[in-house]
């Protein structure tokens, strides 16, 4: 039998037809969310998957810390202590960069904190007395941009994640500008900040990291730096149908992979 190159049985219609999906379904890749849509996505995993917010940011913070040791393992570090700076903001993108900070600590880095304005709720005291306990320095002010880079490894910025809009208001304006002057690395988590969620930024922070959570946002088409990463590994089929999230295979059990 040999085939040549049409479908000629139903049994080569079906086959040709669900190759034709699959490559369909790999050219389209995944899929870049616009801010609204990913906002959506958040609310339906808490109203109708039945998710709590302190689960899904434990799983995205420990994705992020995940991340953080595979861009830059203790090995690696320039610094005689593996310092590292972690700014925090006002929501839910602060959560994570405390649940972060708490699993980074347990992985043998040396986090400190920066939490200018911390929102008067249980979940946020609470991640905040976690970190306290596991006697992670918290800073009163932001350091200037020649003290980071003489003493932290990295900077990991949690300030504004997919609800940022506008100009950036103050203290986060003095802090990102101070963040923009430093020469050490920065690992964005879900949205470099300070960048319009859909359209980035041209003048902005440019980080050498980017961990994006549930699906990228459609301004980290514009990212340039090294390492693109997919953590928060939680979304139900259901949901990721519906948004046609079009998610990679994550390897084996790991909570992040490399896009
Ligand atoms: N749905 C998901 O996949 C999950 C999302 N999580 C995180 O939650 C983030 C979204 O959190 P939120 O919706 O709380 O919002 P953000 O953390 O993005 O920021 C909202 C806060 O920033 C302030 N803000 C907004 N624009 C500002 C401006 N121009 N200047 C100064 N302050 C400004 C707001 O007043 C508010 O306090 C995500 O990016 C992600 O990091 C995770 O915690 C859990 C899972
Ligand atoms: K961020």
């Amino acid at each position: 039998f040999a085939h040549t190159g049409s479908c000629s049985s139903k049994t080569w219609i079906k086959d040709c037809s669900s190759l034709r999906m699959a490559s369909t379904m790999a050219a389209q890749g995944i899929k870049y969310l616009g801010q609204e849509e990913a906002q959506h996505i958040d609310e339906e995993l808490f109203s109708e998957y039945g998710f709590s917010v302190d689960q899904l940011m434990e799983l995205a913070g420990l994705s992020c810390a995940t991340a953080i040791t595979k861009a830059y393992p203790l090995t690696s570090l320039l610094k005689d202590k593996p310092t590292l700076l972690v700014v925090c903001g006002p929501g839910n993108n602060g959560g994570d960069g405390l649940v972060c900070a708490r699993h980074l600590k347990l992985f043998g880095y040396e986090p400190s904190i920066l939490y200018p304005k911390r929102p008067n709720k249980p979940l946020f005291q609470g991640l905040t007395t976690q970190c306290q306990k596991m006697e992670i320095p918290f800073l009163t002010e932001m350091p200037e941009a020649e003290v980071i880079d003489e003493a932290y490894n990295l900077v990991i910025d949690a300030i504004f994640g997919f609800s940022f809009k506008g100009a950036v208001r103050e203290p986060f304006a003095s802090v990102l500008d101070i963040l923009k002057k430093t020469s050490v690395p920065v690992a964005s988590i879900d949205i470099p900040s300070g960048w319009d969620v859909e359209q980035g930024s041209v003048d902005g922070l440019q980080p050498d990291t980017l961990i994006s959570l549930t699906a990228p946002k459609k301004s980290a088409s514009m990212f340039r730096g090294r390492y693109h990463y997919l953590g928060g590994r939680f979304v139900p089929p259901g949901l990721e149908r519906k948004y046609q999230l079009n998610l990679p295979q994550y390897p084996g059990t790991d909570c992040v992979l490399q896009l």
